[in-house]
């Protein structure tokens, strides 16, 4: 999945940085990154991307217009890290389950904050690593320790992440996640996922109940689904099109959350559902994974032109 053959050079301190700089966004620490070749912005708390644009083009990623950037508050938009467990705890399989003593969704990484580990740039590629030591802090909604390191590779081709789980803990750890990608479209309800074709899927929407896909996914209405599939997936949109490439997973959450879950959503204007979806690369229902100690796992996507 690596984009080219070489790393950037590495640059710890700021002053070194040709491309990157801190911003202060709301209440929030960010890194801006403004390449001659494209932006991007990338929040400490959360290790949340929130734009990556390359040059003379629009956004790749969808941000709500109520975002709000606020300590300890999910962002909406760009990519949320869904970590160490995605979705609803109780629908999570026991083993996950078991270590989780919230009723959040989607763990805590999202609003957690993140240690800046590195900085690499060159003429073509920014690389930034950021990394979460979720230890006994956060023994009050998880039991477990373990090491979360993400990498985010930005050049004109795309955009890449890569998180790496390490169980830091004395006994298996089992965890589910997401890298929860939402795109922006001009008309969700002529855009389509093409990928899936085939794969079986849990309607969460409908009992959870398994079904099949037949064909390319289209919205109609709300959509929530977490299908077995790890293919690569190609997103057309009448505004253009993204192929995602996975590494590490083996299911595919697809999110729309049509008009009526819009108007209860946080931070989420009523009438944006119609210009947003969600492609999210998981470890997600029967595809947790179980880490022994010392053993890592890494999920990756790479946002790339079709
Ligand atoms: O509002 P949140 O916690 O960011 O979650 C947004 C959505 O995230 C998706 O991943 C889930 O499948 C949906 O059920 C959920 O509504």
């Amino acid at each position: 999945m690596s984009e080219s053959s070489h790393r950037p050079s590495r640059s710890l301190s700021p002053g070194q940085w040709s491309f990157t700089r801190w911003k202060t966004i709301g209440q929030l620490e960010a890194l801006e990154v403004h390449h001659p070749l494209f932006r991007a912005t990338l929040f400490l708390q959360g290790a949340h991307l929130t734009q990556f644009m390359p040059s003379d083009e629009p956004d790749w990623l969808w941000l709500s217009k109520d975002a709000r950037f606020e300590p300890g508050r999910a962002i909406r938009g760009g990519i949320p890290v869904c970590w160490p467990w995605f979705g609803d705890p109780g629908k999570n399989a026991p083993a996950v389950r078991k270590r989780i003593h919230t009723n959040s969704a989607h763990g805590f990484a999202r609003t957690a904050l993140w240690k800046l580990e590195d900085v690499r740039e060159n003429a073509h590629e920014v690389e930034i690593s950021l990394s979460l030591d979720a230890n006994e802090d956060f023994a009050n909604v998880w039991s477990g320790h373990a090491l979360a390191l993400i990498t985010f590779h930005f050049s004109v081709r795309g955009c890449q992440l890569a998180l790496t789980t390490t169980n830091l803990g004395e006994e298996p750890m089992a965890f589910s996640q997401a890298l929860h990608t939402y795109l922006p479209t001009s008309d969700v309800t002529r855009s389509r996922v093409l990928g899936l074709g085939y794969s079986q899927y849990i309607d969460t929407l409908d009992d959870w109940e398994y079904k099949n896909q037949e064909g390319p996914v289209y919205f109609e209405g709300e959509t929530d689904r977490i299908y077995e599939s790890g293919e690569p997936l190609t997103i057309v949109t009448p505004s253009g099109s993204r192929k995602l490439t996975s590494v590490g997973s083996d299911s595919t959450v697809v999110w729309n959350p049509g008009p009526e879950k819009a108007a209860r959503l946080s931070d989420f204007p009523d009438e944006a559902w119609k210009t947003m979806l969600c492609v999210e690369t998981a470890n997600a229902a029967s595809d947790y994974r179980v880490l022994n100690t010392g053993q890592s796992h890494t999920l990756g996507v790479l946002i790339g032109r079709k």
